[in-house]
């Protein structure tokens, strides 16, 4: 479902990601882990065709892709619910349902603009963003950070709910103690250059 292939990058010559390979299968979990700095963002964020290799290619297999990043990057002037719906598709009663479904699981109220949020607040209306477009593929980077026990709990309920669904994970975080939440193959990063062949 999601296929690196042989991807190398640099940033100002230096060297980030080397021939690497990383795929992740439908019904799969996968969790890159390794020290801050190694480029675990870039490698996702090239995953996500946010940021282009210097050579290799990246094959993902449904336009469907939910994405949530470290940046939140949500629209301060809109209200929660436009949010979600910006992104969302399809006739705009079903896409209010669907977004209101998930600003409710996320604890979120509709009317709620992003700067009266709390850090924690915002991490789940960027989760729930990637949710509502009901993706195929979710990419979240450090989906956890910021979140107490019980929303933490909560999105790893999410995350293997899709993943049981049929659905592809590909998710970078720190905190491993959460990878018990869900069946996941975690894929460990020493030191950098990332050179995976997983
Ligand atoms: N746009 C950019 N311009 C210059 N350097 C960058 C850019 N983006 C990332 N870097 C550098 O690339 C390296 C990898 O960054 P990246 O965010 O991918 O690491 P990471 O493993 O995800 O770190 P963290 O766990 O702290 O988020 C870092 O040294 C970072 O400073």
């Amino acid at each position: 479902m999601i296929a690196i292939e042989n991807v190398n990058f640099a940033i100002g010559g230096t060297s980030l990601i080397q021939n690497t390979t990383l795929r992740v299968a439908a019904r799969e979990a996968v969790c890159l882990c390794g020290p801050s700095g190694v480029g675990k963002t870039t490698l996702l964020e090239i995953a996500a065709g946010l940021t282009a290799p210097d050579s290799g290619t990246v094959s993902l297999d449904s336009a469907r892709i939910g994405c949530a990043f470290q940046d939140d990057i949500l629209v301060p002037w809109l209200t929660a619910l436009d949010n979600l719906l910006l992104v969302m598709t399809g006739p705009l009663a079903q896409a209010r349902a669907g977004a209101g479904g998930w600003l409710d699981r996320f604890g979120l109220d509709p009317d709620m603009r992003p700067p009266q949020m709390s850090g924690g607040m915002r991490r789940r209306l960027s989760l729930a963003r990637a949710f509502a477009v009901e993706p195929e593929i979710l990419l979240l980077d450090e989906p956890f950070a910021f979140l107490d026990d019980q929303w933490q709990a909560r999105t790893a309920m999410h995350v293997e709910a899709h993943r049981q669904g049929g659905g592809a994970v590909l998710l970078v975080s720190h905190q491993e103690r959460h990878l018990d939440a869900f069946q996941c193959r975690t894929v460990f990063i020493d030191h950098g250059p990332i050179k995976l062949s997983a």
